[in-house]
């Protein structure tokens, strides 16, 4: 099934939200199998922003990424990329539909609080950049009562 890559950026953590992220995600529907707390160092968040790198906001991208601790995880379901967007809401908060998690927990674009990857090309890419060891493979008992 489709994979997604969600990471709880440092504000994120600090601001206690890890719970509610990801009691939304596991109450949606969705699967969770992969996830660690994780300080990345430069280099790291440069790669994972590597699309970006010609940005004027890059430096200030990577400064606010490696300004704590993230929780990097991965999460399994039916179109859990784009529906994983939805819930994430708009990149600028001011522009986030209320109920989505920036709507609901962010003000400024350069602390929104969560990233989703944007296709699944890009979540395959993430994911192995993210768990070089894999993810864990285990199969939820609520399956049949999720899906059809
Ligand atoms: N104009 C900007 N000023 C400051 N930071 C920005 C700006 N645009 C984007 N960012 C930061 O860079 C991140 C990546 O930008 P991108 O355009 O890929 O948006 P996104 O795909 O919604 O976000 P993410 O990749 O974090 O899920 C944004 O989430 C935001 O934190």
């Amino acid at each position: 099934m489709e994979q997604t890559f969600i990471m709880i950026k440092p504000d994120g953590v600090q601001r206690g939200l890890v719970g509610e992220i990801i009691s939304t995600f596991e109450k949606k529907g969705f699967y969770l199998k992969g996830m660690k707390l994780i300080s990345v160092e430069r280099p790291f968040a440069e790669k994972h922003y590597e699309d970006l790198s010609s940005k004027p906001f890059f430096e200030g991208l990577v400064e606010y990424i490696i300004s704590g601790p993230v929780v990097a995880m991965v999460w399994e379901g039916k179109n859990v990329v784009t529906t994983g967007r939805k819930i994430i809401g708009a990149t600028n908060p001011s522009a986030s539909d209320p109920g989505t998690i920036r709507g609901s927990f962010a003000v400024e674009i350069g602390r929104n609080v969560i990233h989703g990857s944007d296709s699944v090309e890009s979540a395959k890419k993430e994911i192995a950049l993210w768990f070089p060891n894999g993810t864990v493979n285990w199969q939820s008992s609520l399956h049949p009562w999720i899906y059809e």
